[in-house]
């Protein structure tokens, strides 16, 4: 039983100290390197360090890697620190431009030893855990929710706990309920949601913050607000609808909203949310006040988004057919974010408003097509 007394002692000195005694726990934990399911199954405790020089490139994991962000996360980890420093993962078969993009592991975020083997073995120093059920596939399917959204998570803290990983773990608008401020939405307020999605996500901010607290553990959270990508398709949330209209509009020419024309959520473009994650995980900790930050870009209606896409597409229809679900956990969630405190720590700012966005939208998904239909 060292461990176990080991453990007493340093929790009996982190006790004596006044205030929260944080640091002092924190430092002590990494020094003799338990990780906090090592102590308490109390079989397996490894005494090791891990070392990085400053000028190393961090070597990425990134979970959950084949879902709407983590493709183009990749790409853009891998432009700044080599293709092979970052590693796709999931536990989908990945289409055959991904697997030869760069490096691609089965890993299946329940299974906690083969976490442990594939970061070991690739010396990973920085996991970015993408793996989660999105708010409306998890209201179908509350249990498996609750395993990959939080035993899931539970896996990765301990992981990157116990191997002082960088730990970058998303949150969302989604972690805000009908009692929050809904506009604007500050980091800092009443966090109750009605979602599986929501409550896992709110605890994943807690048990991270907690964990930075109680172990030192280098964990960074972003509040994403609904994200909109032209080459990645969502993964069943409640803002998907606003990439699917571009999708259909281009296609069809009509588009059938599953949410009112007068429903506001905080939305963003890709690309400002995968810069602002590697920004994030590059900031100097002193910079940061706080481990989880509202991020925000714009925010619009159906209605509106409806009226930008018309001024590309003049005869785009468009119906409304509600989908009480996704409407009423759309009704729940913000309007608008207040993002101040990540532009004032570490400088965030957004690239893409509206008109920018759409433009972007349909330069992708075949600005020939569009130009057909608006002739
Ligand atoms: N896309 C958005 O609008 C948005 C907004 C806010 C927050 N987020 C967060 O960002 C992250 C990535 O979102 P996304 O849109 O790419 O999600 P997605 O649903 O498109 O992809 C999630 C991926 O997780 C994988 N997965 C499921 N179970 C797994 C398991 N047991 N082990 C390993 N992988 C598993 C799925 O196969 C899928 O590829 C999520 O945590 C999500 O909550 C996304
Ligand atoms: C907002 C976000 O977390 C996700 N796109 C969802 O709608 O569930």
């Amino acid at each position: 039983m060292p461990v176990v007394r080991a453990l007493n002692k340093v929790v009996r000195q982190a006790l004596q100290v006044p205030g929260c005694g944080c640091q002092p726990l924190a430092v002590a934990v990494r020094n003799i390197s338990f990780s906090p399911r090592q102590v308490t199954s109390g079989s397996d405790a490894s005494f090791h360090s891990v070392s990085f020089s400053e000028t190393d490139h961090p070597k990425v994991l990134i979970t959950g890697g084949l879902g709407q962000l983590g493709v183009g996360l990749a790409k853009l980890l891998r432009k700044r620190f080599g293709k092979n420093n970052v590693i796709l993962s999931d536990i989908r078969k990945p289409p055959s431009n991904v697997f030869h993009s760069g490096p691609f592991i089965y890993s299946d975020i329940l299974d906690y030893k083969n976490l442990r083997e594939i970061v070991v073995n690739n010396r990973i120093t920085w996991l970015v855990h993408y793996s989660a059920l999105l708010s409306a596939v998890g209201e179908a399917n509350v249990p498996l929710a609750r395993a990959v959204n939080i035993t899931g998570l539970h896996n990765i803290l301990d992981i990157a706990a116990e191997h002082g990983l960088r730990l970058f773990v998303p949150s969302t608008i989604g972690a805000f309920g009908p009692t929050s401020p809904r506009n604007p939405t500050p980091d800092l307020c009443i966090q109750r949601p009605r979602t599986i999605y929501g409550v896992s996500k709110v605890h994943a901010e807690l048990m991270g913050e907690y964990y930075h607290h109680r172990y030192g553990l280098d964990f960074r959270c972003l509040r994403y607000p609904g994200i909109i990508s032209a080459d990645s398709q969502p993964g069943g949330g409640t803002t998907d609808y606003a990439v699917q209209i571009f999708h259909d509009a281009v296609k069809t020419g009509k588009f059938e909203c599953n949410l009112k024309p007068d429903t506001r959520l905080p939305m963003m473009y890709i690309d400002d949310c995968l810069r602002a994650t590697l920004e994030v995980m590059e900031a100097p900790a002193e910079t940061l006040s706080m481990r989880t930050y509202n991020i925000n870009a714009m925010s619009f209606t159906p209605e509106e988004l409806v009226q930008e896409v018309q001024k590309q597409l003049p005869d785009l229809q468009v119906t409304y057919d509600v989908d009480l679900v996704r409407q009423a956990i759309a009704d729940s969630w913000p309007m608008n974010f207040d993002d101040s405190n990540a532009r004032r720590d570490w400088g965030w700012k957004h690239d893409y408003d509206l008109p920018e966005l759409v433009q972007t939208m349909f330069n992708y998904i075949g600005s020939d097509s569009c130009i057909a239909r608006a002739n």
